[in-house]
């Protein structure tokens, strides 16, 4: 069966009274879409509207068709599993238990974990390469290694679409490299949406969606020119993206311009 296609209409959010989403149509399918944009764009509020955690005061999120607010929290859980910024989790926990918390959505609130779940939570904490402090609680872990769990929790939920805020936050060259290399295998069979500040990880994705100021400005394929070009302008030129190796990467442009003759 193809992954879902999850799809926003006419998104309107806002914290008190300002607007941070006005009218945002967006839709997710099978594949790696990055969300990226500036500083308070509304990026991780999209993704929360889109995980069902955030309900918007206008327009409508559906999964596959189904309206979200129409599906109960399990039957939501089973579907889309988020990857929350670190700030929005606590630490008590252990490693393993954090991770089985992923498998809540299969149990129900009095469900006992059988192989199926331990093994679901084994292959998830591998994935992430977090299986080593597995008894060791999250609070005593950097941030990086935080990170890494937090992710194996998000993929032992086994849901055909993964919300990741911001996952390479805290990880190491080598681990966001394995993350990309992850996201990129994960959306062969899955719905993956990812918010993202390093452009040369996102542009690994197979599409980027671009926000500014709570509306969708750009959206298509790395290898689309005007969107390389609106990433460049919204992000005032700091950044220049050019092919090398066979991928795009977002350079800095560190050099001062060159002063007038
Ligand atoms: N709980 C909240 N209460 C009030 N305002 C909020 C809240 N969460 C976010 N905001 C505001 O909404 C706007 C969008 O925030 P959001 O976190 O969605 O942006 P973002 O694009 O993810 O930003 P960043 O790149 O800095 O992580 C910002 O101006 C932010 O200050």
């Amino acid at each position: 069966m193809p992954p879902p296609v999850l799809e926003a209409t006419g998104l309107q959010v806002g914290y008190g009274d300002r607007p941070v989403l006005k009218s945002v149509d967006c839709r997710f399918e099978a594949g790696w879409t990055a969300i990226v944009g500036p500083n308070g764009a509304g990026k991780s509020t999209l993704l929360r509207v889109l995980a069902g955690l955030l309900p918007p005061q206008a327009g409508e999120v559906r999964v596959d068709g189904r309206r979200l607010k129409d599906l109960s929290p399990r039957e939501r859980g089973q579907r889309i599993a988020w990857l929350a910024q670190q700030g929005e989790v606590t630490g008590e926990l252990t490693v393993r238990e954090t991770v089985a918390l992923g498998r809540l959505p299969h149990l129900g609130l009095f469900g006992t974990p059988g192989s199926a779940d331990e093994a679901a939570v084994d292959r998830a904490m591998a994935e992430a390469e977090c299986a080593d402090w597995q008894d060791r609680r999250l609070n005593a872990l950097s941030g990086g290694e935080r990170q890494r769990v937090l992710l194996a929790r998000a993929l032992a939920t086994d849901a055909p679409v993964l919300l990741l805020d911001e996952p390479t936050t805290h990880l190491d060259p080598p681990h966001q490299v394995a993350l990309v290399r992850l996201a990129q295998q994960l959306a062969r069979a899955r719905t993956v949406v990812t918010v993202m500040h390093d452009l040369s990880l996102a542009l690994a994705a197979d599409r980027l969606l671009l926000l500014q100021a709570g509306q969708v400005s750009c959206a298509g394929a790395p290898s689309d020119p005007a969107l390389r070009d609106a990433l460049e302008a919204v992000f005032r030129h700091a950044i220049r993206i050019v092919e090398q190796d066979g991928q795009w990467v977002a350079l800095p442009r560190l050099a001062a311009p060159p002063a007038p003759p």
